[in-house]
């Protein structure tokens, strides 16, 4: 894997993952979701318990954990505020409105990360290191890691440049994710694209629309706006304490951005494979 390691003092957070299957017969899952949380909102909660009632309902899996795994600085999304800061946010959620999710800062505190090689650390963390989960009969059980996204993430998918098709391969061919329906994003399209590995995908629908999203509360934020029970009361004071999301500044991410993004993590890839001759390929497979 080509990261930078992890950084200092990181420690695998795993005191809140549910070691003992309750039912042997499920596969176990751990659901991790990637993104900016700047700032993180109800909806990003929210989708966790939405994959729990749907794979209770409609698959074989025991959920066992949840992660939120904030992207690194380096992401350099408009809007995007500190690793430091999205992590507490997170922490600050996670800890007083769940009972379940954790904050995995690995990602968010080093270089760039690719989706793939976020969920190899996680794959590696829990099954390698941790060694998986046991079932009441004592029977050790690997974990599937599954990625958690909504619509709007797998319609990039399919967009040229966002994604490599080994990347692609690696995350839903080998792991799988649980996709969130999301206003404006047509899961249609974006699952066609990506029929080779429709047997992988879980589609779950939004019974309740929510279409919060961080770029909306960002803006309100800035209009000084109440953004009082689209997040957490205690995030909000948090926001309030550290006086963010106060400046101006670009507010919206689009395609182009994205594609530019990767553009310039291809060139630098290269770049450097070019200059080592001892280039590992950076996702497991
Ligand atoms: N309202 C929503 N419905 C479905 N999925 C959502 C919603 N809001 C966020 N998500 C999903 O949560 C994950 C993390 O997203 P991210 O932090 O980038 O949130 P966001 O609200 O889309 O952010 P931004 O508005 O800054 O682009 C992504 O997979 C995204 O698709
Ligand atoms: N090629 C990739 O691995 C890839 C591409 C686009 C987005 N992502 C991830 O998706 C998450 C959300 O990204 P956006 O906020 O740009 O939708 C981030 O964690 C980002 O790292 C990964």
């Amino acid at each position: 894997m080509s990261t930078d390691g992890p950084p200092n003092n990181y420690r695998f957070p795993h005191e809140r993952l549910r070691r003992v299957l309750q039912d042997a017969s499920k596969q176990p899952v751990v659901l991790v979701a990637c993104g900016s949380f700047s700032p993180v909102t109800y909806l990003h909660l929210r989708m966790f318990e939405m994959a729990i009632d749907y794979a209770r309902q409609n698959a074989d899996f025991e959920i066992v954990g949840g992660y939120l795994s904030p992207v690194s600085d380096m992401y350099k999304k408009p809007g995007l505020l500190s690793a430091e800061h999205r992590v507490n946010m997170c922490n600050i959620a996670a800890s007083r409105d769940s009972t379940w999710l954790m904050v995995d800062p690995w990602e968010a505190f080093q270089s760039y990360q690719r989706t793939a090689v976020v969920l190899d650390h996680f794959d590696h963390e829990i099954n390698d290191v941790l060694g998986g989960v046991q079932t009441e009969d004592g029977e050790h059980r690997r974990v599937r890691i599954m990625l958690l996204a909504g619509s709007d993430l797998i319609s990039t998918m399919s967009e040229p440049g966002v994604w490599s098709e080994e990347d692609l391969d690696h995350i839903l061919g080998r792991y799988g994710c649980f996709i969130v329906e999301r206003a404006g994003s047509d899961i249609t399209q974006a699952t066609d694209a990506l029929a080779k590995w429709r047997h992988n995908i879980y589609i779950i629908s939004q019974m309740i629309q929510n279409d919060v999203s961080s770029t909306k509360v960002r803006l309100f934020l800035r209009r000084g706006l109440s953004v009082r029970y689209l997040l957490p009361a205690s995030v909000i004071e948090y926001i309030d304490q550290n006086g963010l999301y106060l400046d101006e500044g670009p507010n919206h991410t689009d395609l182009q951005y994205r594609q530019q993004l990767h553009r310039d993590w291809d060139r630098e890839h290269e770049k450097s494979t070019a200059s080592s001759s001892t280039s590992a390929p950076s996702v497991k497979s």
